[in-house]
């Protein structure tokens, strides 16, 4: 009688995994007491039984067969072996020098020590060495003091889009995939910035180097109170199962690129500073080192009211001696980049790069222009052209070797979005793109971009390389055209001006627009803004020390400067309409081409601003706008009332010299309206 093989236990149970496991009929073994054929399995030449349909599976279990659906990522390019600080390490050592550095991120002031930290997801079982908590000092603390020492935190480092989709839709509320497969969440309660409540550490260095008092965005706070901040930050973050951390650059400039580390509670957090700042790779991720620069973002626990300066539930604290940011009370993700933003406005000018709150892009003939503007006036929509490179769409530095973009994302409003009108954009959201407040069809998934229902300021946050012409690395030559946007709610100022370069720092400084609803909490409808340097919520030091570096950059590289109206035409907001965002364009290529340079000019009343008569594409009798008005009358009167808006905004600078150069000064002040 032939005996099937003995099988061992795992073997069967592989079989029974299979569900398969060929069983046949041995004709020709001998039979049983009652005459039917014994059964037994195929015996194979090592008397293991096995499954010849397909192949078997190489696990011994369930859980080690899903473990093998997920394989360790190597890295894309060898680890150079001499050089570099960490090379000398095991990557066991490596980790563990990781996990002592984010500990020692998370420390507490006060107990003085860092958390324990793990890496991985709390859901599954650590995958690496933890960590005990690291003591600022040298000693160790003999007896843990708090039950915070006796939890670990679980860290997600630097984990991809595909991951923190997963942890979004795992684990936050409000996060939904789109029908385009970019990533739909809700930023909560706040849906724009909110510049009432940030403020910056005021010491013994900061007091004398940063813009303070009327029209500064710097509000004041002192040290203490913003360890205060940092603690209930870091203890909240400590409390939670685990925390996101994102290290990261700034700046494609490698002579200026700062480094920085991110530290949220939310997947949808990670996902966007991912998005937004430039992406290390596996090997700069292996030397990152000492972060420059971190950001505490525990934005959906509040501030403490009792706490001293506070004066709402929200806080957003600048410290740069510590290079620590503090964000409580707001999950609005933009408080992180344009934090960072207000950074790099107070490093960079210290090394004697100018810092812009402008997108740039460049011809195929390397030909550069910036655009300037406020918040919704056209600076991602305009910047990102499909017959032209994109370098970036907010944040540069403009250095002795050109533009660097500081970023590595852009971040495009979308409300009423339409793929014909801007179709980059557009396709942009897809797969890893964040989609902030959109509203979308329930069984669809299809956004509806005309909806404000959550807010108007919808946004989505993509990775630059989304843009299929962005030019990488994001670096170009120096700008030949400097474009600064307005979006005039009036519709007096004319669609296109060219500016001398006293008129081009005039409204620079001036940084006029009328504010689109959204962005910063409570504007509900357009109303005139005067923002210094297009961008006063960001800068840090007095407006009149950017204007100067631009004036001597423009000065020394021949750039042109342009007064571009991308807001209402044939009337005021309310009677008039928005100029076609078509005829922008076209206005635009003109701009880039060199052709408007040569056109025919005349100056207009009150503003002195030369305008063209003729721009290829765009009707003629808009370009001078009291043609649009039916009522001349009242456009004279709204213009008169627009140049006193300005002449009155203007006053507080008046007795500040910009850069050296008196006469500057004095030809600055003379380009303002005359009337
Ligand atoms: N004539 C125009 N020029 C520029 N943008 C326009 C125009 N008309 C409408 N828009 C819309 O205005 C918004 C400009 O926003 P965006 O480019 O994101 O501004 P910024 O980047 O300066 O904050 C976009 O939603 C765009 O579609
Ligand atoms: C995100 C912002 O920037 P912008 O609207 O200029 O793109 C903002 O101002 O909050
Ligand atoms: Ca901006
Ligand atoms: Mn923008």
């Amino acid at each position: 009688m032939v005996r099937p093989s003995p099988v061992k236990y795992s073997e069967r149970e592989e079989m029974a995994a299979n569900g398969n496991a060929l069983v046949s009929l041995a004709a020709n073994c001998g039979t049983g007491r009652n005459g039917l054929a014994k059964i037994h399995t195929e015996k194979k030449a090592e008397g293991i039984c096995h499954d010849d349909s397909s192949p078997p599976v190489k696990a011994q279990t369930i859980d080690e067969l899903h473990s093998l659906q997920k394989k360790k990522s190597a890295p894309t390019t060898p680890v150079n072996g001499i050089q570099g600080p960490f090379t000398a390490l095991s990557e066991e050592e490596r980790h563990k020098q990781q996990l002592q550095s984010i500990s020692a991120t998370l420390a507490s002031l006060t107990r003085e020590t860092g958390p324990n930290v793990v890496k991985g997801d709390p859901a599954k079982q650590s995958e690496t060495p933890r960590i005990s908590h690291v003591s600022h000092h040298h000693v160790t603390p003999t007896i843990s003091v708090s039950d915070s020492s006796l939890k670990f935190t679980h860290i997600l480092y630097n984990l991809s889009p595909a991951e923190l989709f997963e942890q979004a839709i795992k684990y936050e509320k409000g996060s939904f995939i789109t029908s385009s497969g970019a990533l739909a969440t809700l930023s909560g309660a706040k849906t724009g910035r909110s510049p009432k409540d940030k403020r910056v550490v005021r010491d013994q260095t900061t007091e004398d180097e940063l813009w303070w008092g009327n029209g500064s965005p710097n509000i004041e706070m002192d040290e203490q109170t913003f360890l205060v901040n940092r603690e209930r930050a870091v203890d909240y973050l400590n409390s939670l199962d685990k925390v996101f951390i994102n290290d990261q650059f700034l700046n494609w400039d490698p002579e200026n690129r700062i480094k920085v580390r991110i530290v949220s509670a939310r997947a949808y957090h990670s996902l966007f500073m991912h998005n937004m700042c430039i992406r290390p790779t596996p090997e700069e991720l292996e030397n990152f080192g000492t972060p420059d620069f971190t950001i505490y973002n525990a934005g959906q626990f509040p501030c403490n009211r009792y706490t001293h300066y506070m004066t709402s539930s929200t806080s957003i604290d600048l410290n740069l001696d510590r290079r620590e940011m503090v964000i409580l009370g707001t999950q609005y993700a933009g408080e992180m980049k344009k934090g960072l933003f207000s950074v790099m406005h107070y490093l960079m000018p210290k090394r004697q790069l100018l810092s812009l709150h402008s997108g740039c892009n460049m011809g195929k003939d390397g030909d550069v222009a910036l655009f300037f503007g406020l918040s919704g006036t056209g600076k991602t929509t305009l910047s990102t052209d499909h017959n032209r490179y994109l370098i970036g769409d907010d944040e540069h530095c403009w250095s002795d070797n050109g533009v660097s973009n500081i970023e590595g994302g852009c971040y495009a409003k979308c409300i009423d979005l339409s793929r014909e009108k801007e179709p980059d954009i557009w396709n942009a959201i897809k797969f890893g793109t964040v989609l902030e407040n959109v509203v979308f069809d329930e069984h669809t998934r299809e956004v509806d971009y005309t909806d404000k229902s959550v807010t108007e300021n919808t946004r989505a946050a993509y990775p630059i390389e989304y843009i299929p012409n962005a030019k990488i690395p994001c670096v170009a030559p120096h700008p030949k055209n400097v474009i600064l946007l307005a979006c005039d709610a009036f519709g007096v100022l004319p669609p296109v001006s060219k500016l001398s370069l006293p008129q081009t720092m005039y409204h620079f400084i001036s940084g006029y627009t009328a504010l689109v609803a959204g962005t910063e909490e409570g504007i509900k409808e357009p109303q005139a803004t005067f923002s210094a340097c297009f961008g006063a919520a960001f800068i840090m030091l007095h407006p009149t020390k950017y204007a100067a570096m631009l004036s001597a950059k423009m000065q020394k590289h021949g750039a042109t400067g342009w007064l571009v109206n991308t807001g209402w035409s044939g009337g005021r907001y309310g009677s008039g309409s928005r100029i076609k965002l078509a005829y922008t364009q076209k206005i635009i290529d003109a701009i880039h081409s060199g052709s408007l340079l040569k056109a025919n000019y005349k100056t207009t009343e009150v503003f002195g601003l030369e305008i063209p008569t003729e721009v290829e594409g765009v009707p003629s009798e808009i370009l001078e706008p009291m043609n649009t008005w039916s009522d001349k009358k009242a456009f004279k009167e709204t213009l008169l009332k627009l140049a006193g808006l300005f002449k009155k905004n203007f006053e507080v600078f008046l007795n500040h010299k910009i850069g050296k150069d008196n006469k500057l000064t004095e030809e600055i002040v003379a380009a303002g309206p005359i009337f």
